[in-house]
């Protein structure tokens, strides 16, 4: 049976409009989304202010959405927690929830998937299944926060998928999570995190939200880039380099540049020293990503003294840069790795 849409991908506007569509009062669209986005129901009985027959109508035409929790690996390093979520029509994508000293983060999935092929990544091996909707980051938030007894304030999308590649969805969604009527997250505290695809990057800017824009870099030249994250061939760093360099300039926000430092690829002091050169003028920061070892990838992780003497040398030039603690390699943290172990019909096991 189809799958009805999901009510969590309203805004407050749209809903009005359906609900008067269906002759019922305007007002009973804030009493709905505020179940809905606020208090994260998944069943229109829980409704308890709202009359039956709107709650009827209503799941004659929508699904009150949630995701089911498959499995969920606590890592033993920090408070890192993995979720293996079953969406509607039972496809799976991963969450993650980790600890922060601000408080706690939600890691979302945007796509089950992906298409763009990055080496480094487990969760383009298999191609683009389908986009998520806005309702389905919604839900993995709710399913995280429900699980876990812990309050989001921060958004990362940072899971499976290129959110670029699902513009439409992912506007909306930041929309949504921001709203008052919503989960109330500051736009400052949501990041996007992209590959590269430059004209949304131009569409993304002329909204001017205050979230930060995380680039995925991970190489300083064409060459190399083109091998690890092939939408380079597509859009390449003559152009995406520009287009980061106005984000930062038009928003007033500084673009953050994420560059995984892959064990003899590009981690060497001569690498490090190029990416200073390129990205001289661009309003940014560096978070440097000891990587995850993807064995299906041959990917491996530098070494620790790599990972400093890289940063050295770019601290060196005048960048600020972080190093991205690691995210539990217990718990297959790089993405999509979960989802496969899942998919191929390893067990997992709860901790
Ligand atoms: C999974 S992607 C999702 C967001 C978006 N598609 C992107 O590429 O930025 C999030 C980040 O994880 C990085 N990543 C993927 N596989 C990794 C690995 N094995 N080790 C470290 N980082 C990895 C990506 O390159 C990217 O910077
Ligand atoms: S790194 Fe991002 S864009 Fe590349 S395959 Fe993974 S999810 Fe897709």
């Amino acid at each position: 049976m189809p799958v009805l849409p999901n009510i969590k991908d309203l805004t407050l506007e749209e809903l009005e409009r359906e609900i008067t569509a269906l002759g019922m009062p305007k007002f009973r669209a804030a009493q709905v989304i505020d179940w809905m986005q606020r208090k994260g129901a998944n069943s229109f009985a829980d409704m308890t202010n709202v009359p039956g027959e709107v709650r009827e109508r209503l799941a004659g035409k929508f699904s009150p959405g949630g995701v089911t929790v498959l499995d969920k690996k606590n890592s033993r390093k920090q408070e890192t927690v993995k979720f293996l979520l079953e969406l509607q029509d039972g496809q799976v994508v991963e969450s993650v929830l980790m600890k922060y000293h601000y408080g706690y983060t939600a890691c979302l999935s945007t796509q089950v998937g992906c298409r763009m092929g990055c080496r480094l990544c487990a969760s383009g091996l298999e191609g683009l299944t389908r986009n998520l909707t806005p309702g389905e980051l919604i839900d993995q938030i709710w399913a995280i926060q429900k699980a876990s007894g812990r309050r989001i304030s921060r958004i990362v999308l940072m899971g499976s998928g290129e959110p670029l590649d699902n513009y439409e969805a992912t506007v909306k969604f930041i929309e949504l999570v921001t709203a008052s009527y919503g989960l109330n997250i500051s736009q400052r505290h949501v990041t996007l995190s992209t590959c590269g695809i430059v004209p949304r990057i131009y569409e993304l800017m002329h909204l001017r939200l205050a979230i930060t824009l995380a680039v995925s870099l991970h190489a300083p030249n064409n060459a190399l880039r083109n091998q690890l994250v092939p939408i380079n061939k597509v859009y390449p760093l003559e152009k995406l380099l520009p287009a980061c360099g106005d984000y930062a300039e038009y928003t007033g926000r500084r673009v953050s540049f994420e560059y995984a430092l892959l064990g003899g690829v590009n981690d060497t002091l001569t690498h490090a020293r190029e990416l200073a050169g390129i990205l001289r003028g661009i309003h940014c920061h560096i978070n440097l990503i000891p990587a995850n070892p993807v064995p299906e990838r041959g990917i491996s992780r530098s070494t620790t003294g790599d990972v400093h003497a890289f940063k050295a040398v770019l601290e060196k030039k005048g960048y600020r840069v972080t190093v991205r603690r690691e995210m539990g390699l217990d718990i297959d943290a790089a993405c999509g790795q979960l989802r496969r172990r899942f998919a191929a019909g390893e067990k997992t096991v709860t901790r």
